[in-house]
């Protein structure tokens, strides 16, 4: 059965037109997350600067944890960040042991959905990088939920039926599922870029389901993917590009054509790389992590507010302007002036 499509037309606009919808008063945003007070803070940095680059139309909000420190808050606030401090989330006491033990924390990622002063916003981890525009995601039609999907290839998955048989979604035909396991599973995807639409009702469902949901290996994607599996419309990889897929499924990816790129493979976040893990010598890792570095090193993109101590509050009112202005049929919206 092939994979639900989203309608076409949302991947035809261009770059540089962001098509608005007609609805009035609709007000989206970027959203990431951080946790701690280690060093995903550039990548949070890095991101404000890629969507300055490719001219986004929306500001990008910050869900932080408690332990994040004031010193890191004040970068996101001079980089034109929208800092929102949430409580953490934890799962219901378990002795699962996750494929990466630091993913317990990521169940707060789940506050997001509280953020209702956002008719629309696409989530994007803090190891993404956006390098064309993807404003066009805002103007999917509403009620789904939109993400690309994963790979079960690498080791990560070593404990999952799929890795057991060889078989992963990206390549069905090449290891069918096996008759005798049932129906193969359903699709599945990476919870380090997806569209979704803020809802308290949501959000009241999701926590209360979080506390009977036994947790899993790989935390709250798996949950995220439970709970959404109904109305999960999977969308190309050019929107998320799972690093393992270049070794893993080339024939499926088109490296010029890649809009976000997801360092997320072991050894590839572009502020700790070293080069040594497998498979972090080829050219084309080098080259994206290069490209990240190009975007978090260059000055012109740092966001430059009229008056440096309003950075946030011109941030937020921008946000809200964009809400209170009726919709244009199309429009050009400048970004944020970055220089
Ligand atoms: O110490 C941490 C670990 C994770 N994260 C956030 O949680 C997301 C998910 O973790 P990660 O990207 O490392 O998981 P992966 O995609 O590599 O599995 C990160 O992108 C960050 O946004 C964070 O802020 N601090
Ligand atoms: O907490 C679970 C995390 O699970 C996901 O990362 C994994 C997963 O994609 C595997 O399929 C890959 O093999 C692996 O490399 C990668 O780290 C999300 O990117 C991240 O945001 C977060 O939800
Ligand atoms: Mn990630």
């Amino acid at each position: 059965m092939a994979p639900p499509e989203v309608p076409v037309d949302v991947f035809q606009a261009t770059s540089k037109v962001s098509t608005l919808s007609s609805a009035a008063y609709s007000n989206r945003a970027f959203v990431t997350f951080l946790a701690g007070n280690g060093d995903y803070v550039k990548g949070v940095v890095g991101l404000a600067k890629g969507l300055r680059k490719v001219k986004s139309a929306y500001p990008l909000v910050v869900a932080i944890l408690p332990d994040v420190p004031e010193e890191h808050r004040e970068i996101l606030r001079s980089q034109g960040c929208i800092v929102r401090e949430i409580e953490p989330i934890y799962p219901p006491e378990n002795q699962i042991k996750f494929a990466m033990a630091y993913y317990v924390i990521n169940y707060s990622k789940l506050r997001i959905w509280n953020f209702e002063e956002y008719s629309k916003m696409i989530y994007l981890d803090a190891d993404i990088q956006v390098y064309e525009n993807i404003d066009h995601l805002f103007d999917t039609p509403d009620g789904y939920f939109y993400a690309v999907m994963d790979c079960f290839c690498e080791k990560t998955w070593s404990h999952s039926p799929q890795y057991k048989v060889g078989y992963c979604q990206q390549c069905p035909d090449k290891v069918s599922w096996p008759a005798e396991l049932g129906s193969p599973p359903p699709l599945y995807f990476n919870a380090g870029m997806f569209v979704f639409e803020p809802s308290r009702l949501t959000y009241d469902s999701l926590l209360q389901t979080l506390q009977i949901v036994p947790p899993t290996p790989f935390a709250e994607q798996d949950f995220l993917n439970m709970f959404f599996q109904k109305t999960y419309k999977p969308i190309p990889l050019v929107y998320n590009l799972v690093l393992a897929m270049l070794w893993r499924h080339p024939e499926n990816v088109e490296l010029d054509k890649v809009n976000v790129v997801h360092y997320c493979a072991a050894g590839s976040k572009p502020w700790r790389y070293t080069g040594k893990e497998a498979n972090m010598d080829r050219e084309d890792i080098k080259m994206l992590v290069a490209k990240w570095w190009e975007v978090y090193n260059d000055e012109t993109l740092d966001f430059k507010a009229e008056n440096p101590a309003d950075a946030e509050e011109e941030a937020f009112a921008r946000s809200s302007i964009m809400a209170s202005m009726p919709e244009p049929a199309i429009s050009y919206i400048p970004a944020p002036s970055a220089a």
